[in-house]
């Protein structure tokens, strides 16, 4: 990647839509305004344009021009941007002519993004709050990246690497300076100490429930005997028709999911095979992956039949729900839940019921520090480096254990020894992010 180079994409959804822009950053962006609309619009101020080929001259588009002039542009470079109607000719049209520009390529995935990191506008943990953000399905979700993108994790873990390098620079002054007069006694003392409460702190960071599993929303499986209508509730909160439903039990074979927003909260419903003792291979490969997935869930649906009652096995470790089907055929005591997949009855206490738990569940999660398993990894090893400096060792290895606890912290924030960890992050976006 090279900052002399000036990239262009496509930063709204592909597609039919009423608008499209097309983002372009770089040292080019003005150029490429001046080529295709003849001139260049005021800083940060809208401006309507005719848009043309640069070499046919043919009118591409009518539309809205603007002009981010660096630093102050989400890439930190001069940015241009066009908005144009979102047809699909008209976006291959534009995106054409700004090819033809001197100077000017399609960006990759992710390199927007890259370019504001690197010069200085989102740190790494930032960059990926930004990513969650674009990902978000529930308003939780949004909630939790936004916290994420103003500073959260970042900040602190750059707070906590600013009272370590001042632990660090005592004990170096105390490998200096060991028997001087003027240097402070207990200065080591005084090191250990602050390594020992930031070790604590991050503890408490550590021990608090994480935000991974609203990123990722919360994993509820619907089990039970073949035939107790599984696939038929999954069909009725999906609103359409993603699983087979027959009288033929046995229906199910592979596990199918569906994203649902349950009160402004993440959930993966996941219908499984039925579970029945059964000599068919295909079937019981189907009833040995339903299990693997209960096992994981964070919470199981144990659905059976109101005409034939089935207690639930009890190896599951997650919490069971006990949902009675079918109880417009016949009546229901004995579950916590009674519905009928059928008919609808009692289908919207369960789901209000789901949301609720989900917000019992994940809302501590919406204001957690971390979010990844990466700033977890980084915490505990920063974590183990600090308890170990603050053990009363040598002033030459507390020094050390500093500068690697030090390290680990700045891997959060991506300002040191990250090289390794820009591809795989900028990898995830999109083109034109
Ligand atoms: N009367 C009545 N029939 C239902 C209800 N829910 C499902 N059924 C019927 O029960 C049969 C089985 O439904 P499915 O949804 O395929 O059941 P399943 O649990 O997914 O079955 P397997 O995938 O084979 O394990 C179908 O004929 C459905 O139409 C209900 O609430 N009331
Ligand atoms: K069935
Ligand atoms: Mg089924």
């Amino acid at each position: 990647m090279r900052a002399d180079e000036t990239i262009f994409a496509l930063s709204s959804a592909p597609g039919r839509a009423g608008v499209a822009v097309v983002r372009v950053s770089g040292p080019q962006a003005m150029a490429a305004l001046k080529a295709l609309t003849a001139r260049v619009p005021e800083q940060r101020k809208a401006e309507l344009a005719e848009i043309r080929h640069p070499t046919s001259g043919e009118l591409i588009d009518k539309g809205l021009v603007l002009l981010f002039a660096a630093p102050r542009s989400v890439t930190g470079e001069d940015i241009a941007e066009f908005h144009i109607h979102g047809g699909r000719a008209s976006v291959a049209g534009l995106l054409d002519a700004l090819a033809r520009v001197a100077g000017l390529r399609l960006a990759e995935p992710g390199e927007f993004t890259r370019r504001a990191f690197e010069n200085g506008k989102l740190d790494l943990a930032e960059t990926e709050a930004l990513a969650d953000l674009i990902d978000a399905e529930t308003a939780a979700q949004r909630r939790q990246a936004l916290r994420g993108l103003d500073g959260g994790i970042g900040r602190a873990a750059e707070e906590w690497r600013g009272r370590l390098i001042e632990a660090l620079a005592l004990s170096e002054a105390e490998i200096d300076f060991p028997d001087e007069g003027d240097v402070p006694a207990g200065l080591i003392a005084r090191a250990a100490q602050i390594a020992g409460a930031l070790a604590a702190q991050i503890g408490n960071t550590l021990a608090q429930q994480s935000g991974e599993r609203l990123r990722e929303g919360a994993v509820i499986v619907i089990a039970g005997p073949p035939n107790a209508g599984k696939s038929s509730f999954l069909n009725r909160v999906a609103k359409r028709d993603v699983a087979i439903v027959s009288p033929h039990a046995g229906t199910t074979r592979d596990m199918l999911e569906v994203h649902l927003d349950l009160s402004g909260y993440p959930a993966t419903l996941i219908d499984t095979a039925g579970l029945r003792a059964t000599d068919d291979p295909i079937e019981q490969e189907a009833l040995r992956r339903a299990e693997a997935r209960a096992s994981n869930a964070d919470l199981v649906l144990w659905f059976d039949d109101a005409a034939a009652p089935d207690a639930p096995p009890h190896n599951i470790a997650a919490p069971v729900w006990r949902v009675r089907n079918k109880i417009d055929v016949a009546p229901s005591s004995g579950a916590d839940y009674a519905i009928s997949a059928l008919t609808g009855e009692g289908v919207d206490q369960l789901l209000k019921a789901l949301g609720d738990w989900l917000a019992r569940e994940l809302a501590p999660a919406e204001s957690a520090l971390i979010t990844r398993e990466r700033h977890r990894l980084s915490l505990v090893d920063a974590q183990a480096h600090l308890s170990r400096a603050a053990s009363g060792i040598a002033p030459e290895l507390m020094a050390e254990e500093l500068r690697l606890s030090a390290r680990a912290l700045g891997r959060i924030s991506g300002r040191v020894d990250v090289e390794d960890l820009l591809d795989a992050i900028f990898g995830s976006f999109c083109i034109g992010k």
